[in-house]
């Protein structure tokens, strides 16, 4: 799979092998902002057809399996052999230990999220200009426990005895952590000491004109036809509604579907802000009862976001018939769909070559099967921050491209128990004191997103007026993050948590207990369903 997001090249390519990782798209991503063309090829590929491409050298991703499972991907001992520079991440790595006779096992001792690395001595090989011990993202149950021979160890951690390792003469590396993702500590050297003190790597390629590139696929895709796009009041559909207007102009409807699940104010935001930015036009579904109705009785996450991504494409489908008859053109349907998927939504829908499924996102997993629509998605390969470059390119106002993501199915997955209507009502007050706080705490851009979620099978006993509560737990999830695949826990000032609880606890009938959710991603995902 080419990122379409990257322009073709001659250029020898970094080849990312996909295990089926959350993250193999983000390492392809960093390769190119260190300036080197890349291609992520699924792990089917044999030997042969890698040495194919005439790599200039290969990436072993992480990916859901263990190495020792039966069934499991697994490389051939032939790749280290042809001379090619390799560095095995996570899965990859622990696939080249095993492949070339050293000793992989679960030792019980998992390690996710933030994990301490010590390096054995000074940092050198691609651990080179990293200090003594370092702070970098683990996602693993099974560790290398010993080194294949020929092999220095260069680094360890308290789950993984051999954290990261090297054989120079072989130009062969990998390390147990995700030097791809922001959170670790020093992960572009790494990848960098690999790709260019030890690969040897030139660094001469740069980022095609994504935006004069999709305007032109979009023109191709569309041709004269009519268009409509799920807009959201959110950055990627505000972006993607930009660029196919860009590229078709008058031939687009925007539809906002008001399903019910929204926040206190957004649907009249969204009728204000994007028309206002852009003069596109736009219609608005109220499909509240058919989004209600449709989740009543339901409480399983994976079943709400496959009605809910249903119910959208029912609400589209209505949609086209009013914009059909409003304009009284009939017979000529409307065949294409914009929507502003994002990358991570593709791969935690499992979309990946072999990725797991986390969760059905809506506009991904969770369309129906006899989906009708051609979709257009121009923003499939890139990531959050990458749109949002590409919104300020295309002069979208800061309000739009800087704002929080929320997710298509809204409060639907933050009520973790079954969707009614006062409970809807109870989370949307306990979301806008939590937003009102924290803008005014100035905190908005300190923020990535703030889920406020309501533990509707929850209940606990409190006192208030002297009198017992048995009431409903709220949690705040405010995390910090640049592309949603990893995330932490946001530090919040004490005095603004507690301002916050108090509130919600005043304010809000049925709450007795403001909570903090304090897990990074991984383990935990941003939002609770
Ligand atoms: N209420 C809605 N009405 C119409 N389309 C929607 C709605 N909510 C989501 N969508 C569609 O689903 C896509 C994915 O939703 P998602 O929340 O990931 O993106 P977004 O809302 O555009 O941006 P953000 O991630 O910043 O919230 C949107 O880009 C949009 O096309
Ligand atoms: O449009 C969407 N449809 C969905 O079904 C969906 N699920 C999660 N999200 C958003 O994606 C980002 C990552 O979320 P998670 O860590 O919870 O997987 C976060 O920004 C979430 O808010 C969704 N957005
Ligand atoms: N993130 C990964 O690549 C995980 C590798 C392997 N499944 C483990 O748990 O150790
Ligand atoms: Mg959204």
């Amino acid at each position: 799979m080419t990122n379409p997001a990257t322009a073709q090249t001659s250029q020898k390519p970094v080849l990312v092998v996909d295990y089926g990782a959350q993250y193999a798209q983000l390492i392809a991503r960093r390769v190119r902002e260190a300036n080197v063309y890349s291609e992520i090829v699924p792990h089917t590929h044999t030997t042969e057809q890698l040495l194919a491409k005439n790599p200039a050298a290969i990436i072993l991703s992480g990916g859901p399996a263990s190495v020792y499972a039966d069934g499991a991907p697994s490389v051939g001992a032939d790749l280290f052999e042809a001379g090619v520079p390799v560095l095995g991440i996570c899965y990859g790595f622990q696939a080249m230990a095993a492949a070339l006779g050293g000793a992989v096992a679960k030792t019980g001792a998992r390690e996710y999220g933030a994990t301490h690395v010590t390096l054995a001595g000074e940092g050198r090989s691609i651990l080179a200009s990293t200090p003594a011990s370092l702070n970098a993202w683990m996602s693993h149950g099974d560790s290398v426990l010993e080194a294949p021979a020929g092999f220095d160890v260069l680094a360890s951690s308290a789950g993984a005895p051999v954290a990261a390792f090297a054989n120079e003469e072989k130009c062969l590396f990998g390390v147990q952590w995700h030097p791809e993702v922001k959170h670790s500590e020093f992960g572009q050297k790494v990848l960098e000491n690999f790709l260019f003190n030890a690969a040897k790597v030139e660094r001469n390629w740069t980022t095609g004109n994504i935006l004069d590139e999709q305007v032109e696929r979009i023109r191709e895709q569309i041709g004269d036809a009519k268009v409509i796009c799920g807009l959201s009041g959110g950055v990627d559909s505000a972006v993607a509604a930009a660029l196919v207007q860009r590229a078709v102009g008058e031939q687009l409807t925007c539809v906002f579907v008001n399903h019910g699940l929204l926040r206190q104010g957004e649907a009249e935001q969204v009728e204000r802000d994007f028309v206002a930015a852009t003069g596109a036009r736009l219609y608005v579904a109220n499909e509240q009862d058919r989004f209600l109705n449709a989740l009543s009785g339901v409480s399983d996450p994976e079943t709400k976001r496959k009605i809910i991504g249903r119910e959208f494409i029912r609400a589209f489908e209505e949609a086209e018939r009013a914009i059909m008859a409003e304009a009284a053109s009939e017979g000529e349907e409307i065949k294409f769909l914009v929507q502003g998927t994002l990358y991570p939504d593709v791969v935690e829908s499992g979309g990946g070559e072999g990725a797991a499924n986390i969760k059905s996102h809506h506009n991904v997993g969770g369309l129906p099967e006899d989906l009708r629509f051609e979709l257009v998605e121009p923003l499939r390969a890139l990531f959050k921050d990458e749109v949002r470059a590409v919104g300020a390119q295309l002069g979208l106002p800061a309000e739009i491209v800087g704002r929080q993501p929320f997710p298509g199915p809204g409060l639907g997955i933050r009520i973790v128990g079954e969707i009614t209507g006062d409970r809807l009502d109870l989370l949307r007050k306990a979301d806008a004191i939590a937003r009102a706080e924290l803008t005014a705490a100035g905190l908005d851009n300190d923020v990535w997103q703030m889920p406020v979620v309501l533990l509707a099978d929850v209940r606990s006993v409190g006192v208030m007026g002297d009198g017992r509560t048995y009431g409903h737990p709220i949690v705040l999830r405010p995390v910090s993050s640049e592309d949603a695949m990893t995330a932490d826990w946001s530090r919040l000032p004490y005095d603004l948590l507690a301002r916050i609880s108090n509130r919600i606890t005043n304010e809000v009938e049925g709450v007795n207990r403001v909570v903090l959710d304090v897990t990074s991603k991984p383990p935990g995902t941003i939002e609770w369903e």
